[in-house]
Protein backbone atom coordinates (compact mmCIF):
# COMPACT_ATOMS: atom_id res chain seq x y z
CA UNK A 1 0.00 0.00 0.00
CA UNK A 2 2.69 2.38 0.50
CA UNK A 3 4.96 3.42 -2.34
CA UNK A 4 8.12 4.04 -0.96
CA UNK A 5 9.50 6.14 -3.77
CA UNK A 6 6.51 8.22 -3.75
CA UNK A 7 6.61 11.41 -1.45
CA UNK A 8 4.51 11.12 1.87
CA UNK A 9 2.08 13.80 2.19
CA UNK A 10 3.35 16.85 4.28
CA UNK A 11 2.02 17.02 7.86
CA UNK A 12 1.43 19.38 10.40
CA UNK A 13 3.27 18.11 13.50
CA UNK A 14 3.99 19.22 17.32
CA UNK A 15 7.28 17.57 18.83
CA UNK A 16 7.47 18.12 22.09
CA UNK A 17 10.66 17.39 24.49
CA UNK A 18 12.23 18.82 27.07
CA UNK A 19 15.85 18.19 25.61
CA UNK A 20 17.18 20.80 24.13
CA UNK A 21 19.66 19.17 21.63
CA UNK A 22 16.65 17.32 19.90
CA UNK A 23 14.23 20.25 19.65
CA UNK A 24 16.61 21.94 17.05
CA UNK A 25 17.45 18.76 15.75
CA UNK A 26 13.58 18.57 14.77
CA UNK A 27 12.89 22.30 14.04
CA UNK A 28 15.52 21.83 11.13
CA UNK A 29 15.13 18.05 10.23
CA UNK A 30 11.09 17.48 9.93
CA UNK A 31 10.96 20.41 7.44
CA UNK A 32 13.08 18.92 5.38
CA UNK A 33 11.33 16.00 5.25
CA UNK A 34 8.16 18.00 3.92
CA UNK A 35 6.50 18.63 7.19
CA UNK A 36 5.86 21.50 9.06
CA UNK A 37 6.50 21.75 13.32
CA UNK A 38 5.51 23.55 15.70
CA UNK A 39 8.42 22.92 18.51
CA UNK A 40 7.33 22.86 22.61
CA UNK A 41 9.70 22.38 25.52
CA UNK A 42 7.35 21.45 27.57
CA UNK A 43 4.06 18.77 28.35
CA UNK A 44 2.12 22.22 29.20
CA UNK A 45 2.93 24.10 26.07
CA UNK A 46 2.60 21.07 23.93
CA UNK A 47 -1.45 21.40 25.15
CA UNK A 48 -1.46 24.69 25.05
CA UNK A 49 -0.48 24.20 21.10
CA UNK A 50 -3.11 21.53 21.05
CA UNK A 51 -5.85 23.78 22.07
CA UNK A 52 -4.80 26.24 19.62
CA UNK A 53 -4.04 24.52 16.33
CA UNK A 54 -5.45 21.49 14.37
CA UNK A 55 -2.27 18.87 14.06
CA UNK A 56 -2.09 15.80 11.79
CA UNK A 57 0.50 14.27 14.20
CA UNK A 58 2.32 14.63 18.04
CA UNK A 59 5.99 13.46 18.49
CA UNK A 60 5.89 13.70 22.78
CA UNK A 61 9.06 12.59 24.73
CA UNK A 62 6.95 10.52 27.26
CA UNK A 63 9.68 11.62 30.48
CA UNK A 64 9.25 15.60 30.59
CA UNK A 65 8.99 17.67 33.91
CA UNK A 66 5.20 18.47 34.47
CA UNK A 67 2.60 17.18 32.26
CA UNK A 68 4.03 13.65 31.01
CA UNK A 69 3.33 12.54 27.58
CA UNK A 70 0.55 10.14 28.30
CA UNK A 71 -0.84 13.19 29.56
CA UNK A 72 -0.14 14.91 26.79
CA UNK A 73 -1.62 12.32 24.79
CA UNK A 74 -4.39 11.87 26.70
CA UNK A 75 -5.56 15.47 26.62
CA UNK A 76 -4.66 15.39 22.68
CA UNK A 77 -7.36 12.55 22.60
CA UNK A 78 -10.05 14.39 24.11
CA UNK A 79 -9.48 17.36 22.43
CA UNK A 80 -9.02 16.43 18.55
CA UNK A 81 -9.49 12.59 18.76
CA UNK A 82 -8.35 11.94 14.83
CA UNK A 83 -4.75 13.62 15.22
CA UNK A 84 -2.16 10.52 15.94
CA UNK A 85 0.53 10.54 18.19
CA UNK A 86 3.76 8.85 18.25
CA UNK A 87 5.95 8.42 22.25
CA UNK A 88 9.58 8.79 22.22
CA UNK A 89 10.60 6.88 25.31
CA UNK A 90 13.80 5.53 26.57
CA UNK A 91 14.53 1.62 26.65
CA UNK A 92 13.77 1.91 30.56
CA UNK A 93 10.15 2.81 29.89
CA UNK A 94 9.06 0.92 27.18
CA UNK A 95 6.47 -0.50 29.74
CA UNK A 96 4.84 2.93 29.65
CA UNK A 97 4.84 3.45 25.76
CA UNK A 98 2.72 0.08 25.82
CA UNK A 99 0.45 2.01 28.10
CA UNK A 100 0.65 4.66 25.91
CA UNK A 101 -0.40 2.75 22.97
CA UNK A 102 -3.60 2.06 25.08
CA UNK A 103 -4.32 5.86 25.52
CA UNK A 104 -4.63 5.49 21.34
CA UNK A 105 -1.11 6.85 20.27
CA UNK A 106 -0.25 5.49 17.14
CA UNK A 107 3.00 3.83 17.95
CA UNK A 108 6.79 4.14 19.93
CA UNK A 109 10.45 5.05 19.23
CA UNK A 110 13.03 4.39 21.48
CA UNK A 111 15.87 7.18 22.17
CA UNK A 112 17.93 7.52 20.60
CA UNK A 113 16.05 6.77 17.47
CA UNK A 114 17.87 7.43 14.13
CA UNK A 115 15.74 10.21 11.54
CA UNK A 116 14.99 7.20 9.44
CA UNK A 117 12.94 6.20 11.85
CA UNK A 118 11.34 8.75 12.09
CA UNK A 119 11.06 9.73 8.51
CA UNK A 120 9.66 6.11 7.69
CA UNK A 121 7.20 5.98 10.89
CA UNK A 122 6.07 9.39 9.33
CA UNK A 123 5.26 8.17 6.73
CA UNK A 124 2.96 5.52 7.62
CA UNK A 125 1.00 8.11 9.48
CA UNK A 126 0.89 9.93 6.50
CA UNK A 127 -0.34 6.85 4.51
CA UNK A 128 -2.85 5.93 7.37
CA UNK A 129 -4.06 9.10 7.17
CA UNK A 130 -4.84 9.57 3.06
CA UNK A 131 -6.56 6.16 3.60
CA UNK A 132 -8.81 7.15 6.35
CA UNK A 133 -9.64 10.29 4.01
CA UNK A 134 -10.21 7.60 0.98
CA UNK A 135 -12.54 5.57 3.18
CA UNK A 136 -14.38 8.42 4.18
CA UNK A 137 -15.10 9.55 0.57
CA UNK A 138 -15.64 6.27 -0.73
CA UNK A 139 -18.43 6.25 2.51
CA UNK A 140 -19.81 9.39 1.31
CA UNK A 141 -19.97 8.81 -2.01
CA UNK A 142 -21.84 5.35 -1.70
CA UNK A 143 -23.99 6.44 0.76
CA UNK A 144 -24.92 9.29 -1.87
CA UNK A 145 -25.54 6.78 -4.32
CA UNK A 146 -27.47 4.37 -1.79
CA UNK A 147 -28.26 6.42 0.63
CA UNK A 148 -27.02 5.72 4.33
CA UNK A 149 -27.23 1.85 5.04
CA UNK A 150 -30.99 2.21 6.66
CA UNK A 151 -33.43 -1.05 6.59
CA UNK A 152 -36.34 0.59 5.62
CA UNK A 153 -40.06 -0.96 6.49
CA UNK A 154 -42.95 -0.88 9.29
CA UNK A 155 -44.78 -4.06 8.10
CA UNK A 156 -45.50 -6.65 10.63
CA UNK A 157 -42.99 -8.78 9.02
CA UNK A 158 -40.17 -6.36 9.29
CA UNK A 159 -41.19 -5.27 12.65
CA UNK A 160 -40.64 -9.21 13.31
CA UNK A 161 -37.20 -8.95 11.70
CA UNK A 162 -36.45 -5.89 13.72
CA UNK A 163 -36.86 -7.30 16.83
CA UNK A 164 -35.04 -10.75 16.32
CA UNK A 165 -32.50 -8.43 15.00
CA UNK A 166 -32.27 -6.26 18.43
CA UNK A 167 -32.39 -9.72 20.70
CA UNK A 168 -29.52 -11.09 18.64
CA UNK A 169 -27.49 -8.65 18.10
CA UNK A 170 -25.79 -7.43 21.53
CA UNK A 171 -25.09 -11.26 21.99
CA UNK A 172 -21.96 -13.19 20.30
CA UNK A 173 -24.40 -15.85 18.00
CA UNK A 174 -23.39 -16.59 14.54
CA UNK A 175 -26.41 -15.51 13.13
CA UNK A 176 -27.97 -16.95 9.43
CA UNK A 177 -30.04 -14.64 7.23
CA UNK A 178 -32.35 -16.23 5.12
CA UNK A 179 -34.56 -14.56 2.15
CA UNK A 180 -34.66 -14.53 -1.57
CA UNK A 181 -32.05 -12.84 -3.24
CA UNK A 182 -31.99 -8.90 -3.54
CA UNK A 183 -34.58 -9.21 -0.34
CA UNK A 184 -32.13 -6.61 1.59
CA UNK A 185 -30.41 -9.32 3.32
CA UNK A 186 -26.92 -7.65 3.86
CA UNK A 187 -28.68 -4.49 5.19
CA UNK A 188 -29.99 -7.29 8.21
CA UNK A 189 -26.52 -8.06 8.79
CA UNK A 190 -25.06 -4.88 8.91
CA UNK A 191 -27.51 -3.97 11.45
CA UNK A 192 -26.96 -6.76 13.69
CA UNK A 193 -23.57 -5.17 13.10
CA UNK A 194 -24.42 -1.87 14.05
CA UNK A 195 -26.62 -3.12 16.72
CA UNK A 196 -23.99 -4.81 18.59
CA UNK A 197 -20.64 -3.97 20.95
CA UNK A 198 -18.59 -4.28 17.94
CA UNK A 199 -20.33 -1.38 16.05
CA UNK A 200 -17.39 0.95 15.88
CA UNK A 201 -14.94 -2.14 14.51
CA UNK A 202 -15.15 -2.82 10.91
CA UNK A 203 -18.14 -5.09 9.08
CA UNK A 204 -17.00 -7.15 6.26
CA UNK A 205 -19.36 -8.36 3.90
CA UNK A 206 -18.05 -10.94 1.31
CA UNK A 207 -19.89 -12.44 -1.34
CA UNK A 208 -18.73 -16.85 -1.54
CA UNK A 209 -20.61 -16.68 -4.69
CA UNK A 210 -18.79 -14.40 -6.59
CA UNK A 211 -15.45 -15.84 -6.20
CA UNK A 212 -13.10 -18.07 -7.66
CA UNK A 213 -12.90 -20.97 -5.37
CA UNK A 214 -8.90 -20.89 -6.25
CA UNK A 215 -9.19 -17.31 -4.27
CA UNK A 216 -11.45 -17.84 -1.84
CA UNK A 217 -9.25 -19.51 0.87
CA UNK A 218 -6.59 -16.73 -0.13
CA UNK A 219 -9.79 -14.04 0.23
CA UNK A 220 -10.73 -14.93 4.02
CA UNK A 221 -7.48 -16.11 5.45
CA UNK A 222 -4.64 -14.09 3.66
CA UNK A 223 -1.20 -15.48 2.31
CA UNK A 224 2.34 -15.38 2.80
CA UNK A 225 4.54 -13.95 0.12
CA UNK A 226 5.22 -16.83 -2.49
CA UNK A 227 2.63 -18.94 -1.13
CA UNK A 228 1.47 -19.34 -4.80
CA UNK A 229 2.20 -18.21 -8.11
CA UNK A 230 1.41 -14.58 -8.54
CA UNK A 231 1.25 -13.85 -4.23
CA UNK A 232 3.97 -11.20 -5.28
CA UNK A 233 3.30 -9.58 -1.63
CA UNK A 234 1.77 -10.95 1.84
CA UNK A 235 -1.60 -10.46 2.37
CA UNK A 236 -3.97 -9.74 5.75
CA UNK A 237 -7.25 -11.62 4.57
CA UNK A 238 -10.80 -10.65 5.48
CA UNK A 239 -10.84 -12.58 8.71
CA UNK A 240 -7.96 -10.18 10.00
CA UNK A 241 -9.50 -7.10 8.50
CA UNK A 242 -12.62 -7.61 10.61
CA UNK A 243 -11.04 -8.45 13.64
CA UNK A 244 -12.82 -6.95 16.26
CA UNK A 245 -15.96 -6.71 14.02
CA UNK A 246 -18.00 -9.02 12.11
CA UNK A 247 -17.70 -10.63 9.06
CA UNK A 248 -20.82 -11.15 6.41
CA UNK A 249 -20.45 -14.76 4.38
CA UNK A 250 -23.01 -13.46 1.77
CA UNK A 251 -24.32 -16.61 -0.16
CA UNK A 252 -22.90 -19.06 2.26
CA UNK A 253 -24.45 -21.92 -0.01
CA UNK A 254 -22.09 -21.21 -2.78
CA UNK A 255 -19.26 -21.80 -0.82
CA UNK A 256 -17.01 -25.13 -2.06
CA UNK A 257 -17.02 -28.16 0.06
CA UNK A 258 -13.32 -27.98 0.81
CA UNK A 259 -13.86 -24.39 2.39
CA UNK A 260 -16.98 -25.38 4.25
CA UNK A 261 -14.37 -27.98 6.80
CA UNK A 262 -11.59 -24.86 7.05
CA UNK A 263 -14.30 -22.40 7.87
CA UNK A 264 -15.70 -24.89 10.12
CA UNK A 265 -12.72 -25.11 11.56
CA UNK A 266 -11.76 -21.66 11.79
CA UNK A 267 -15.42 -21.15 14.00
CA UNK A 268 -14.30 -23.89 16.11
CA UNK A 269 -11.09 -22.67 17.07
CA UNK A 270 -11.46 -19.16 16.68
CA UNK A 271 -7.96 -19.30 14.76
CA UNK A 272 -7.13 -18.86 11.30
CA UNK A 273 -3.83 -20.05 9.10
CA UNK A 274 -2.96 -17.87 6.21
CA UNK A 275 -2.18 -19.74 3.14
CA UNK A 276 1.68 -20.48 3.50
CA UNK A 277 1.96 -20.24 6.48
CA UNK A 278 2.08 -22.62 9.47
CA UNK A 279 1.59 -20.80 12.79
CA UNK A 280 -1.90 -19.84 13.06
CA UNK A 281 -3.44 -16.57 14.44
CA UNK A 282 -6.33 -15.85 16.88
CA UNK A 283 -9.34 -13.91 15.43
CA UNK A 284 -12.19 -12.41 17.50
CA UNK A 285 -14.72 -12.15 14.87
CA UNK A 286 -18.91 -12.12 14.54
CA UNK A 287 -20.15 -14.50 11.99
CA UNK A 288 -23.28 -13.81 9.96
CA UNK A 289 -23.79 -15.67 7.19
CA UNK A 290 -26.73 -15.47 4.49
CA UNK A 291 -28.10 -17.72 1.73
CA UNK A 292 -30.63 -18.29 -0.91
CA UNK A 293 -30.86 -21.44 -0.92
CA UNK A 294 -32.31 -24.36 0.90
CA UNK A 295 -29.39 -25.28 2.83
CA UNK A 296 -31.02 -28.02 4.69
CA UNK A 297 -32.05 -29.43 1.09
CA UNK A 298 -28.00 -29.09 -0.01
CA UNK A 299 -27.20 -31.17 3.41
CA UNK A 300 -29.63 -33.92 2.23
CA UNK A 301 -27.89 -33.83 -1.36
CA UNK A 302 -24.05 -34.01 -0.01
CA UNK A 303 -23.86 -30.17 -1.03
CA UNK A 304 -23.44 -28.54 2.66
CA UNK A 305 -21.99 -29.71 5.37
CA UNK A 306 -23.67 -30.71 8.05
CA UNK A 307 -22.23 -29.79 10.90
CA UNK A 308 -21.44 -26.49 9.25
CA UNK A 309 -24.98 -26.08 8.96
CA UNK A 310 -25.72 -26.49 12.70
CA UNK A 311 -22.83 -24.26 13.06
CA UNK A 312 -23.70 -21.47 11.60
CA UNK A 313 -27.50 -21.45 11.94
CA UNK A 314 -27.19 -20.85 16.01
CA UNK A 315 -29.25 -17.92 15.39
CA UNK A 316 -31.91 -17.89 12.34
CA UNK A 317 -33.37 -14.49 11.01
CA UNK A 318 -35.80 -15.07 7.85
CA UNK A 319 -36.01 -11.77 6.08
CA UNK A 320 -39.60 -12.04 3.81
CA UNK A 321 -39.70 -11.20 0.16
CA UNK A 322 -41.21 -7.97 -0.66
CA UNK A 323 -44.07 -9.60 -2.05
CA UNK A 324 -44.87 -10.87 1.28
CA UNK A 325 -44.66 -7.10 2.92
CA UNK A 326 -46.29 -4.80 0.08
CA UNK A 327 -47.16 -2.46 2.73
CA UNK A 328 -43.50 -1.29 2.64
CA UNK A 329 -43.36 -0.65 -1.19
CA UNK A 330 -44.31 3.00 -1.35
CA UNK A 331 -41.94 3.91 1.63
CA UNK A 332 -39.03 1.84 0.15
CA UNK A 333 -39.86 3.24 -3.65
CA UNK A 334 -39.66 7.04 -2.20
CA UNK A 335 -36.24 5.73 -0.34
CA UNK A 336 -34.95 4.52 -3.52
CA UNK A 337 -36.33 7.58 -5.16
CA UNK A 338 -33.81 9.65 -3.23
CA UNK A 339 -31.17 7.82 -5.13
CA UNK A 340 -31.72 9.45 -8.14
CA UNK A 341 -33.40 12.57 -6.93
CA UNK A 342 -31.91 13.99 -3.77
CA UNK A 343 -34.21 15.98 -1.39
CA UNK A 344 -36.94 14.48 0.96
CA UNK A 345 -40.73 15.21 -0.09
CA UNK A 346 -43.88 13.22 0.69
CA UNK A 347 -45.27 10.29 -1.24
CA UNK A 348 -48.07 12.22 -2.40
CA UNK A 349 -45.32 14.32 -4.80
CA UNK A 350 -43.52 11.48 -5.50
CA UNK A 351 -46.01 8.49 -6.37
CA UNK A 352 -49.31 8.68 -7.97
CA UNK A 353 -52.05 6.36 -6.93
CA UNK A 354 -51.66 4.35 -10.01
CA UNK A 355 -48.17 3.84 -9.78
CA UNK A 356 -48.18 2.11 -6.07
CA UNK A 357 -51.48 0.26 -7.20
CA UNK A 358 -49.07 -1.16 -9.68
CA UNK A 359 -45.40 -1.45 -7.74
CA UNK A 360 -47.75 -2.67 -4.84
CA UNK A 361 -49.69 -5.85 -6.70
CA UNK A 362 -46.22 -6.88 -8.63
CA UNK A 363 -44.16 -10.05 -7.82
CA UNK A 364 -40.82 -8.57 -7.07
CA UNK A 365 -39.20 -11.71 -7.88
CA UNK A 366 -36.11 -9.48 -7.56
CA UNK A 367 -37.11 -8.23 -4.39
CA UNK A 368 -35.71 -4.64 -3.31
CA UNK A 369 -32.71 -4.75 -5.72
CA UNK A 370 -35.69 -5.07 -8.81
CA UNK A 371 -37.54 -2.27 -7.10
CA UNK A 372 -34.19 -0.16 -7.09
CA UNK A 373 -34.24 -1.13 -10.88
CA UNK A 374 -37.73 -0.12 -11.67
CA UNK A 375 -37.58 3.18 -9.52
CA UNK A 376 -34.67 4.17 -12.09
CA UNK A 377 -36.52 3.48 -14.94
CA UNK A 378 -39.20 5.79 -14.38
CA UNK A 379 -36.44 8.44 -13.06
CA UNK A 380 -34.93 8.31 -16.66
CA UNK A 381 -38.72 8.76 -18.28
CA UNK A 382 -39.72 11.67 -15.48
CA UNK A 383 -37.53 13.31 -13.92
CA UNK A 384 -39.76 15.52 -11.69
CA UNK A 385 -42.89 15.61 -10.38
CA UNK A 386 -45.08 12.16 -9.66
CA UNK A 387 -44.03 9.08 -11.10
CA UNK A 388 -47.28 7.75 -12.87
CA UNK A 389 -47.67 3.84 -14.08
CA UNK A 390 -46.55 4.48 -17.23
CA UNK A 391 -43.69 5.74 -16.19
CA UNK A 392 -43.30 1.87 -15.04
CA UNK A 393 -41.71 -0.43 -17.47
CA UNK A 394 -44.02 -1.57 -20.07
CA UNK A 395 -44.70 -5.38 -18.92
CA UNK A 396 -45.18 -3.73 -15.72
CA UNK A 397 -48.34 -4.30 -13.86
CA UNK A 398 -49.77 -5.84 -16.09
CA UNK A 399 -48.89 -10.04 -15.16
CA UNK A 400 -51.56 -10.55 -12.83
CA UNK A 401 -53.95 -9.68 -15.62
CA UNK A 402 -52.99 -11.70 -18.37
CA UNK A 403 -55.46 -14.38 -19.51
CA UNK A 404 -53.26 -17.33 -19.12
CA UNK A 405 -53.03 -16.28 -15.03
CA UNK A 406 -56.65 -16.02 -15.17
CA UNK A 407 -57.53 -19.03 -16.95
CA UNK A 408 -55.20 -21.35 -14.95
CA UNK A 409 -56.54 -20.42 -11.74
CA UNK A 410 -54.97 -19.89 -8.43
CA UNK A 411 -50.71 -19.95 -9.23
CA UNK A 412 -47.93 -20.20 -6.47
CA UNK A 413 -45.31 -17.25 -6.16
CA UNK A 414 -42.96 -19.71 -7.76
CA UNK A 415 -45.28 -20.05 -10.98
CA UNK A 416 -45.44 -16.51 -10.67
CA UNK A 417 -41.48 -16.21 -10.36
CA UNK A 418 -40.87 -18.41 -13.17
CA UNK A 419 -43.99 -16.54 -15.48
CA UNK A 420 -41.78 -13.41 -14.96
CA UNK A 421 -38.47 -14.60 -15.63
CA UNK A 422 -39.98 -16.14 -19.19
CA UNK A 423 -42.11 -12.70 -19.79
CA UNK A 424 -38.42 -11.17 -19.42
CA UNK A 425 -36.29 -13.42 -21.69
CA UNK A 426 -39.11 -13.09 -24.03
CA UNK A 427 -38.53 -9.30 -24.31
CA UNK A 428 -34.47 -9.77 -24.28
CA UNK A 429 -34.81 -12.53 -27.11
CA UNK A 430 -33.98 -15.36 -24.99
CA UNK A 431 -30.53 -13.18 -23.39
CA UNK A 432 -30.20 -14.35 -20.40
CA UNK A 433 -27.66 -11.46 -18.94
CA UNK A 434 -30.14 -8.72 -20.16
CA UNK A 435 -33.17 -10.86 -18.60
CA UNK A 436 -30.94 -10.95 -15.07
CA UNK A 437 -29.86 -7.24 -15.10
CA UNK A 438 -33.99 -6.14 -15.70
CA UNK A 439 -35.04 -8.80 -12.74
CA UNK A 440 -32.10 -7.70 -10.49
CA UNK A 441 -31.12 -11.21 -9.96
CA UNK A 442 -27.70 -12.54 -10.51
CA UNK A 443 -26.88 -14.64 -13.67
CA UNK A 444 -26.45 -17.70 -11.89
CA UNK A 445 -29.46 -17.15 -10.12
CA UNK A 446 -31.10 -17.22 -13.24
CA UNK A 447 -29.68 -20.48 -14.04
CA UNK A 448 -30.18 -21.91 -11.07
CA UNK A 449 -34.14 -20.92 -11.39
CA UNK A 450 -34.09 -22.18 -14.77
CA UNK A 451 -32.55 -25.42 -14.24
CA UNK A 452 -34.51 -26.38 -11.15
CA UNK A 453 -37.43 -25.59 -13.61
CA UNK A 454 -36.47 -28.01 -16.08
CA UNK A 455 -35.67 -30.52 -13.16
CA UNK A 456 -38.92 -30.37 -11.52
CA UNK A 457 -40.41 -30.87 -15.04
CA UNK A 458 -38.57 -34.07 -16.17
CA UNK A 459 -39.28 -35.02 -12.61
CA UNK A 460 -43.52 -35.06 -13.54
N1 LIG B 1 -35.43 -2.75 3.84
C1 LIG B 1 -34.63 -2.06 3.01
N2 LIG B 1 -34.51 -0.74 3.16
C2 LIG B 1 -33.74 -0.02 2.32
N3 LIG B 1 -33.06 -0.53 1.27
C3 LIG B 1 -33.14 -1.84 1.08
C4 LIG B 1 -33.93 -2.68 1.94
N4 LIG B 1 -33.80 -3.93 1.51
C5 LIG B 1 -32.98 -3.91 0.45
N5 LIG B 1 -32.57 -2.65 0.17
C6 LIG B 1 -31.68 -2.25 -0.94
O1 LIG B 1 -31.84 -3.25 -1.96
C7 LIG B 1 -30.59 -3.63 -2.53
C8 LIG B 1 -30.36 -5.12 -2.33
O2 LIG B 1 -30.19 -5.39 -0.95
P1 LIG B 1 -29.10 -6.44 -0.40
O3 LIG B 1 -27.85 -6.38 -1.23
O4 LIG B 1 -28.99 -6.24 1.06
O5 LIG B 1 -29.88 -7.80 -0.75
P2 LIG B 1 -29.43 -9.30 -0.50
O6 LIG B 1 -30.61 -10.00 0.05
O7 LIG B 1 -28.16 -9.31 0.32
O8 LIG B 1 -29.17 -9.78 -1.99
P3 LIG B 1 -28.24 -11.01 -2.51
O9 LIG B 1 -28.88 -12.27 -1.98
O10 LIG B 1 -28.37 -10.90 -4.00
O11 LIG B 1 -26.87 -10.76 -2.00
C9 LIG B 1 -29.54 -2.76 -1.85
O12 LIG B 1 -29.32 -1.64 -2.69
C10 LIG B 1 -30.19 -2.34 -0.55
O13 LIG B 1 -29.71 -1.09 -0.13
Amino acid sequence: MSDSNQKPEGLALLFADDERSLQELMKLELPRMGHTVTVCPDGETAVAAIEKNNYDCIIVDLDMPGLTGIDVIAKLKEQSPDTEAVILTGKSTTESAIAALRYGAFDYLTKPCKLVEIEALLRRVSDKRKLTKQYHAVKRRLESIEGAPKLIGDSKPMEQVRRLIARVAPTESTVLIRGETGAGKELVARAVHDQSDRAAAPFVAINCGALPETLIESELFGHAKGAFTGADEHRVGLFEVANGGTIFLDEIGELPKAMQAKLLRVLESREIRRVGENKTVSINVRVVCATHRNIEDMVAEGDFREDLMYRINTFEIHLPALRERSADIPELAVHLLKRFRPGAKPIQQQLSDDAIEALTSHVWPGNVRELANVIEHATILCDEGPIYAEHLPRHFGKRQLTGAAKSRGPMTLRDMEMEAIHESLERHDGSKPKAAEELGISLKTLYNKLNSESGAKNAA
